[in-house]
């Protein structure tokens, strides 16, 4: 049974299309929809009607400790199944040996030309020719059973692929609260989300504050409804519409705003998510651009393989010969010359590459992101966490008054004993950054959680000796931390003495900008003059410059008693300053090499972050992202904003940091990228990251810090939230896409060279060189394992040192074209002179003659398959052993090519005898000259390149 969660990569929440011919899918059963299918009630209807307490009886659950029994749990499984939404298509797919063998033998019906060898395989047994009759019948099962074997690989990994995201959520159940897999959840779990969160199932909300939720995968309605917890009021006349019940969260929203907490009422089938989602499941999935290219390919290869074989069986009938024999013969060629299995391949070449990908840390969520990879030519990221650590440390810290200016800095990772350095505006700055601050230590983890900002600051407190002072305090009021804002506050009140105070932590400029005295090292306030804040801002710079994080710490008064719980934005001004600390955040180690890799291979990266330009600057040499000039390489987040998106995508080129830049930057960023015809990779984690996300050709989002909102709106998900994993993920791109044209190589010329030689033979009115069962047979070789193990060639690293591709460059480039034909050109001639060589002793083709001539033929094709290997290096550059797929089905094909020769009843099959070594090695020689002229042409190929790159580096260098 196939489960899909509902991140299935197949269905972007975006484009999923749950609004039918343009009518929002509104749950009654009434409405039949066009689809013929009528939608359930589901238990969400009625339970939006009930206040919460009859939703506790009814579902017997206890609302803060949930469900307290693990046997309940167990038999609610049992009766609801698992929370997960499964397309009936995979239900009945998968009923066992009986499903597949239905698959298998429709594979018989569906395909025309297999209808039409059964056909002559029927004539031969009315004509008494049962020798053949049975041979046709045996190659056609191979054929069709070679193609079920491919299709059904082809389904499974695909399969496996919607797996790679599970969705999670966070479960009270026992008293305590988890994170857990959303696929275990059953009715009467109570479920606690908050902003970026997805709904894991269907909710009745208990508890909202400032609650909004995105519907539109659900309604097609773009803007986030807000939601609360009484019920609705009975309908009259039936059901309730879904956009009507406003306490009931559903599976696959996301919370836009707010956070909540609910009780589950419906999982899986049961929601109106999977209600719906049943209908979908017969809808297409959508296929990729180069799926769609190959379809086409292959309908122009039909269509020219149709012609030339109604051409040659007409010339065949002409001269007279059996019309049966000219009716198999060109039935089986067009089974060989049509790729049908090409667009499998190219599908199971995708997914297992997204496979891969995963294995090294980047899952793919819809199949067409593996194309675009490979073109990605500018990568915008984020700084904190994805091109460094994560992992903050207050390096220094300095105060105005016990400082006075940079030289004085105090440098606390040098220091032993710092309690020395405990002056009282010291002291007070430690003491606002422990009270602002949302960090907890965990007894479990044993150690802090919470923004890794936060956490630097409690960590360095037991080295000055100092205690945190949240508990001394009850906090009235918060005003969160964002990037937009680039600041936090909070407004406290003393436990013993009522002194109300706010406490403020934030971005240097912000908080200089809102203060207007300063704390001395003695404890008095004193008036900050225009002289300090150009002091404090020039002490800020220098320790940006280190490449550290700078926040200002500042404090501001309350009237003693104040327990008002209320702070807004317009009342962090007139604020007394303290201090400043610089975090440090060291650079990840694998990103240096990456982003060298990524720029020889001419891929622009550009720096988002919400640190000052000095700290960008900083890191951005640290790590390898040229700075030309600190003027044009450079743009703050103000600057950004005062230009449009034409002004920004003329000088966007040079630009490779925006500093200061909110999560709003980002889309005009991109916009301005796009607008030049880049192809865009885009990082991000929060929700005012997710337009973004969307409108970059790749999204990418962190599978560590990602909010479920960013994720949803990504194409990729690195889940070490490693900028080096990008690399990774470009690299296995235009490997696929390399493969993918090998393979095609392969097949091509295989294809041509058949088809040409029968057409060469009956044109020049001489005996076929090939018989029916011997191309079907052929046919089996080139769409089969050798072809699919071309698919899986490990990807070469110096695909890095070549540009971006060209979104619109055709897959067969005039480069790839050339290959086939001189490589059908080969093996025809090669062919054609052992047929000729073979058939001078008499004229006549005896069996010895095709045997010799069908081997030929086939060992021509396996040392092709060698030489499709790399497009540009030679096999002993890539390693003869280096993918053990192509090994092993070469090597059987060729096992299987001397069973075909030397056993007795495969003999009678395919109208073969046995061959001499001598004939053997004869043919291997002759086969092995289609590897070795191509051998050549990659050692001039390679000539020429270096020669060239050579040409380029000389030119650099003079420039
Ligand atoms: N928890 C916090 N409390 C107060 N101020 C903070 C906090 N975190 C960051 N800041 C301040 O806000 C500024 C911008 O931080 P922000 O988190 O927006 O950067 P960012 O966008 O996450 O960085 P990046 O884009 O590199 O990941 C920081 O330079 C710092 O001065
Ligand atoms: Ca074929």
């Amino acid at each position: 049974m196939s489960e899909i969660p509902l991140d299935r990569y197949s269905q972007p929440s975006d484009d999923f299309p749950f609004t039918l011919n343009g009518s929002t899918v509104v749950d009654t059963p009434v409405e039949p929809l066009a689809t013929g299918l009528a939608i359930n009630i589901t238990p969400s209807s009625e339970f939006a009607t009930l206040t919460i307490e009859e939703t506790v009886q009814k579902l017997r659950t206890d609302i803060k400790v949930g469900i307290n029994n693990m046997e309940e749990v167990q038999r609610r499984r049992e009766i609801h199944g698992s929370n997960e939404v499964i397309s009936e298509d995979d239900e009945d797919g998968d009923s066992g040996a009986w499903g597949l063998l239905k698959k298998f033998l429709s594979n018989f019906i569906e395909d025309r030309l297999i209808l039409l060898l059964i056909g002559s395989a029927v004539v031969s047994a009315i004509l008494n020719n049962i020798g053949d009759a049975i041979s046709i019948t045996a190659a056609i099962v191979i054929v069709v059973l070679v193609g079920f074997i491919q299709e059904y690989k082809s389904e499974k990994s695909i399969e496996a692929l919607n797996k790679l995201v599970p969705a999670m959520c966070h479960l009270i159940r026992f008293g305590r609260q988890s994170h857990v897999l959303a696929s275990t959840l059953v009715p009467g779990d109570i479920i606690v989300f908050r902003v970026g969160d997805r709904i894991p199932a269907d909710i009745r909300i208990i508890e909202s504050v400032d609650l909004s939720l995105d519907e539109s995968s659900l309604t097609g309605e773009p803007d986030p409804v807000h939601k609360y917890v009484d019920p609705v009021d009975m309908n009259p006349n039936g059901v309730i519409p879904i956009s009507e019940r406003h306490c009931i969260a559903f599976m696959g929203t996301l919370v836009k705003e707010g956070h909540g907490k609910g009780i589950v009422v419906a999982t899986g089938k049961e929601t109106a998510f999977g209600s719906i989602f049943q209908m979908m499941s017969t809808v297409d999935k959508p296929k990729t651009p180069l799926q769609l290219a190959m379809d086409q390919l292959g309908k122009q290869l039909s269509l020219f393989s149709f012609v030339v074989i109604g051409i040659i069986c007409l010339i065949g009938i002409w001269q007279g010969r059996s019309w049966l024999d000219m009716f198999q013969i060109s039935v089986s060629l067009a089974v060989a010359a049509i790729p049908e299995g090409l667009p499998i391949i190219v599908t199971v070449t995708l997914a297992l590459g997204v496979l891969r990908m995963a294995k090294r840390k980047a899952i793919v969520r819809r199949l067409p992101s593996v194309e675009t990879l490979g073109s990605v030519n500018v990568i915008c990221t984020d700084k904190t966490g994805t091109l460094t650590a994560n992992h903050m440390t207050v390096a220094k810290m300095w105060c105005l008054s016990s400082m006075a200016n940079k030289e004085n800095i105090l440098n606390i990772a040098s220091v032993t004993d710092l309690r020395n350095y405990l002056t009282t505006d010291v002291r007070k700055t430690l003491e606002i950054g422990s009270i602002c601050n949302n960090a907890t230590f965990s007894v479990d983890h044993s150690k802090f959680l919470g923004n890794p900002t936060d956490i630097a600051i409690l960590e360095e407190l037991d080295r000055f000796d100092m205690v945190d002072q949240r508990p001394k305090f009850d906090k009235l009021k918060e005003i969160p931390f964002s990037s937009k804002r680039k600041f936090m506050a909070v407004k406290v009140i003393e436990k013993d003495t009522k002194d109300s105070l706010v406490c403020v932590k934030g971005a240097f400029e912000v908080i200089v900008n809102h203060s207007l005295n300063y704390i001395t090292d003695a404890g008095k306030i004193e008036i900050l003059s225009d002289k300090d804040r150009g002091t404090i801002i020039e002490c800020a710079n220098h320790l940006a410059s280190d490449g550290l994080r700078v926040l200002a710490l500042a404090t501001k008064a309350l009237a003693n008693g104040d327990n008002e719980s209320s702070l807004e934005t317009s009342d962090i001004t007139d604020l007394t300053f303290a201090g400043l600390v610089g975090m440090r955040d060291p650079p990840r180690p694998t990103v240096k090499p990456a982003i060298e890799q990524l720029l020889q291979g001419g891929v622009h990266i550009i720096m988002i972050t919400g640190d000052s330009p000095n700290t960008a600057i900083s890191i951005a040499n640290q790590i390898g992202i040229p700075v030309v000039d600190n003027e044009t390489s450079v743009m703050t987040g103000d600057k950004l904003k005062a230009m449009t998106s034409d002004e920004l995508s003329h000088v966007i080129n040079h630009v490779n940091i925006f500093a200061r830049a909110t999560p709003e930057d980002k889309l005009n960023i991109v916009e301005a990228l796009k607008k030049r015809g880049d192809v865009v990779a885009m990082t991000g984690d929060g929700v005012n990251d997710a337009p973004a996300l969307k409108l970059a050709d790749i999204g990418i989002s962190m599978g560590i810090i990602g909010t479920d909102v960013a994720k949803e709106a990504s194409d990729m998900i690195l889940t070490d939230d490693d900028f080096s994993t990008i690399l990774t993920a470009v690299e296995e791109g235009k490997g696929i896409f390399n493969n993918i044209q090998n393979f095609l190589t392969f097949q091509l010329s295989t294809s041509i060279a058949a088809l040409s030689m029968i057409a060469l033979a009956t044109a020049l009115n001489l005996p076929n060189p090939l018989n029916a069962m011997q191309i079907l047979w052929i046919n089996i070789l080139m769409d089969g394992p050798p072809a699919q193990s071309l698919g899986v060639e490990p990807v070469d690293h110096e695909v890095m040192r070549k540009p971006p591709r060209s979104r619109s460059e055709a897959i067969l480039t005039k480069a790839v074209l050339g290959r086939i034909l001189g490589t059908a050109i080969c093996i025809i001639l090669g062919t054609v002179l052992i047929c000729v060589k073979e058939m001078s002793d008499d004229g006549e083709p005896s069996t010895r003659d095709t045997t010799m001539t069908f081997t030929c033929f086939v060992i021509f094709d396996m040392f092709n398959a060698l030489a499709c290997r790399h497009a540009t290096k030679s096999i002993f550059e890539i390693g003869l052993f280096s993918n053990t797929m192509f090994n092993l089905s070469v090597g059987l094909s060729l096992i299987a090519q001397l069973c075909v020769i030397y056993v007795p009843v495969l003999q009678h099959v395919f109208k073969t005898e046995n061959l001499s070594a001598f004939d053997l090695v004869l043919l291997t020689c002759l086969g092995s000259t289609v590897f070795i002229m191509d051998e050549i042409r990659k050692f001039i190929v390679n000539q020429y390149l270096t020669n060239f790159v050579e040409q380029e580096n000389r030119y650099a260098t003079t420039v």
